[in-house]
């Protein structure tokens, strides 16, 4: 079979694979050049520089596996490849330390200003007093994102005597108490931290996390350390603050637009060091990557199992052809649950009723933790790797069964706990058609599909008709809606089923009008 090598992979990984087939390594191909090469190829590896776009993916006569030497999946269009079926992997670990590492030395180099003191000797000075540092012993180091790289970085941290305060609404406060840190709220980060690094995924919901009205919360001279995601800072916010007085240094080493021009306001002040994307360039971690990702590869050419797969259930065929028609319910009823969820997720239970409760359906229970956990990780939670996911969170896993049902022939239900409340949602199969059916105890009817807009209400006539004239305005239609009355008195809620997404602005208007005490959309196509 032929692979096709579009960036530079370490050759490590490029010999694994040429020992069993043949491989051409091109790199910086033009769109155009690899839409009119892909098609001769079985697999293509790349790193973050190629641009595996759908119109690459349809071109793809042949393809069978695109394998990511690296963490983040955004430069290939997944949904394209699955629709295509052809298998995405990546290399996670691989880069862990290298990340780690590099957010240490940014840290590290901001607190002491390296890079303006090379400079200033390179340029032939001698400037002793002008490069006034600061100490991290004894300081609040503030990680937001307690995942692979930010618990690296809390260890360290821990190392330098700092005081760690964590912010990550998916680990359980046990994992932090094993790490010997505190999970704290964003606010009181904010308040607190003398240092502040990001480790978490860019997401709609942490876009512009950090902006005007968070740097405005900070306290006055925190630092902060940027080596997750461009797009997680709002880079114009950032320079506000620092302009203000409020930040008084950032080091950042990945950015919303990549490669960086030249303009870039960022480039322009003194007090912010900068780094090209370095954060997974070490040789070690470009030997791990690339031998992670060949190995994946080389499996997935073979169809045997591949434990890096990011979007291919490995279901035996004859269990997948009895509990299919369940697969995307659960999946969505546990995406619903987590939107619905507001604390820390301590368990999840599945509790299958009636016929369902007969076979196997433990594959069914790891697609409700995929859905659970997708829309919240960096990383792409798959079939396989979503118990190991969800154990290594400290996140307990119950299933139950019982073959007696009320209502319906079968019933599965996924309840979240975390540490602010249960949440439940439950749902079936009319004929063959997936149906939520109960919403925290609420009988609804909903179709699993699209964005679905959920709003607590007091029940007050005018109420419902504003909810529905903000969205007309916005142009935005809804499918379906029903209102269900709450057992708290004078309480009901409304669920919209809305055709196009709608923006936060809009979202914040719903839960400003008069009655209304929150609005939550929900997209269970997301990912
Ligand atoms: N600079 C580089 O070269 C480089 C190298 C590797 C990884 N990365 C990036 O670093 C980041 C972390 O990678 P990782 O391997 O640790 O990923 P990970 O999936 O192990 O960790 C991400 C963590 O973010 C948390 N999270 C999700 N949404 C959150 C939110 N709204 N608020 C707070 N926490 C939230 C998740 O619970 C998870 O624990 C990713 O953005 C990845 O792309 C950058
Ligand atoms: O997602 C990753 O693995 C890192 O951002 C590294 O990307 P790179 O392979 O392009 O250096």
């Amino acid at each position: 079979m032929k692979i096709l090598v579009s960036d530079k992979v370490s050759d490590e990984g490029v010999e694994i694979l040429r020992q069993a087939h043949e491989v051409d390594v091109k790199h910086n191909l033009t769109p155009d050049e690899l839409i009119a090469t892909i098609p001769q190829y079985d697999a293509l590896v790349v790193r973050s520089e190629t641009k595996a776009t759908r119109a690459v993916i349809e071109a793809a006569a042949n393809l069978k596996v695109i394998g990511r030497a690296g963490v983040g999946v955004d430069n290939i269009d997944i949904q394209a490849a699955t629709e295509k079926g052809i298998m995405v992997i990546n290399a996670p670990d691989g880069n862990t330390v290298a990340a780690t590492e590099h957010t240490m030395a940014m840290m590290l180099a901001l607190a002491r200003n390296v890079p303006q003191a090379y400079r200033s000797m390179k340029e032939g000075k001698w400037e002793r007093g002008k490069f006034m540092g600061v100490e991290m012993r004894g300081k609040t180091l503030g990680v937001i994102g307690l995942g692979r790289i930010g618990t690296g970085v809390a260890k360290r941290a821990l190392a330098f005597e700092m005081k760690v305060l964590a912010y990550d609404p998916y680990i359980s406060e046990e994992k932090a108490e094993d790490l010997g840190i505190e999970l704290a709220e964003l606010d009181q980060i904010y308040a607190q931290a003398d240092f502040m690094t990001l480790h978490l995924p860019l997401t709609p919901e942490t876009k512009h996390l950090l902006n005007d009205g968070v740097f405005a919360k900070m306290k006055k001279g925190v630092r902060i350390v940027q080596c997750a995601r461009g797009g997680v800072i709002d880079e114009a916010a950032l320079v506000r603050a620092i302009e203000a007085g409020i930040v008084a240094g950032a080091a950042v080493d990945v950015f919303e637009k990549e490669p960086v021009l030249p303009e870039n306001p960022l480039l322009k002040l003194d007090n912010v060091i900068v780094t090209p994307h370095l954060g997974a360039s070490t040789k070690e971690a470009q030997l791990g990557v690339a031998v992670d990702v060949a190995a994946g590869v080389l499996a997935a050419l073979n169809e045997e199992p591949v434990t890096t797969a990011v979007n291919m259930p490995p279901v035996p065929l004859r269990v997948m052809q009895l509990i299919k028609p369940y697969f995307q319910l659960v999946e969505k009823m546990g995406t619903l649950a987590v939107y619905l969820a507001e604390g820390r997720i301590q368990s999840i239970e599945v509790e299958y009723k009636g016929e369902i409760s007969e076979v196997d359906s433990k594959m069914l229970t790891i697609a409700t933790l995929k859905g659970v956990l997708n829309p919240i990780l960096q990383e792409a939670v798959n079939y396989i790797n979503a118990p190991t996911v969800a154990k290594s969170r400290g996140i307990k896993v119950r299933e139950m069964k019982s073959q007696e049902t009320e209502h319906f022939a079968n019933l599965i239900s996924v309840r979240i706990r975390t540490d602010k409340g249960d949440h439940r949602v439950a749902g079936t199969l009319f004929g063959e058609e997936a149906r939520i059916v109960m919403i925290d105890g609420y009988r609804v009817d909903v179709t699993p599909r699209g964005l679905l807009l959920i709003v607590p209400h007091n029940d007050h006539p005018g109420i419902i008709g504003a909810v529905g004239s903000l969205l007309g305005e916005k142009k935005i239609n809804i499918m379906s809606m029903q209102v269900v009355r709450t057992e708290e008195a004078g309480k009901s809620i409304m669920f919209l089923e809305v055709e196009s997404d709608i923006c936060n602005d809009s979202l914040l208007k719903i839960k400003a009008l008069n009655g209304i005490f929150g609005a939550k959309l929900v997209n269970f196509d997301a990912k």
